[in-house]
């Protein structure tokens, strides 16, 4: 099973809720919050306090994003928020090893991201802290960019390391995903698949969501 996330970093902030509802209702089974803070990426987005308005709207899984500096800082908040999953990037912790445990200690899954720059082999070492791989196939900080091809040869990569070290690993893509390169991305090993402006950018929400649910898991 293969599993899509829309991102509501392309929805109407101003209505959120119904976003999520939306998507919800078309078959996606997570929903993919993105946290922008201004430092590590150069975009300011949503905290804590929206996501956790967000989170009685969500029935399925909430995925967190988060593009900040100090993720440590911000851990217990999301916890408190109904964060299922929290991703942090390898960037943006000096101890990353550690803070992937705390996410676990606090009972949730933890996703480890990688931005396009940074080499797939340093997962290695973290692979028994970690739920989830998200690779950035775009530079963080923005919805609507274009897909960066080199993204599928990190996926394999980590699908191989899958295969020997953690079967269950999550493998999620991130950035420039769209109908026309979501087949290519599954191929290459990946199981959960953002799309946000894709899917909310869409003349038809609903239509766009049920056609990238049958292309990822024809
Ligand atoms: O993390 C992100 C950007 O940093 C977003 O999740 C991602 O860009 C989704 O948007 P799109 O599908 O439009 O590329
Ligand atoms: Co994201």
């Amino acid at each position: 099973m293969n599993y899509l996330a829309p991102s509501i970093l392309s929805a109407d902030f101003a209505a959120l809720g119904e976003a999520v509802t939306l998507v919800e209702a078309a078959g996606a089974p997570f929903i993919h919050v993105d946290v922008m803070d201004g430092h590590f990426v150069p975009n300011i987005t949503i905290g804590a306090p929206v996501a956790k308005s967000l989170r009685k709207h969500i029935k399925g899984v909430m995925d967190v994003h988060l593009m900040i500096e100090n993720p440590d800082q911000y851990l217990q908040d999301f916890k408190d928020a109904g964060a299922d999953i929290v991703t942090v990037h390898y960037e943006a912790s000096r101890h990353i090893h550690r803070t992937l445990q705390t996410i676990r200690s606090l009972g949730m899954k933890s996703g480890l991201s990688l931005n396009p720059g940074t080499p797939v082999e340093v997962i290695e070492c973290l692979l028994d802290e970690i739920d989830m791989v998200l690779i950035m196939s775009v530079n963080p900080g923005f919805g609507g960019q274009s897909f960066i091809p080199y993204a599928l040869e990190k996926v394999k990569t980590v699908k191989e390391l899958a295969k020997k070290h953690n079967k269950e690993l999550l493998i999620q893509v991130d950035g420039g995903v769209g109908l026309h390169n979501v087949k290519e991305v599954v191929e290459a090993g990946a199981n959960v698949v953002v799309a946000g402006s894709a899917v909310f950018g869409a003349e038809d929400v609903t239509k766009a969501v049920q056609e990238f649910i049958a292309l990822m898991n024809e």
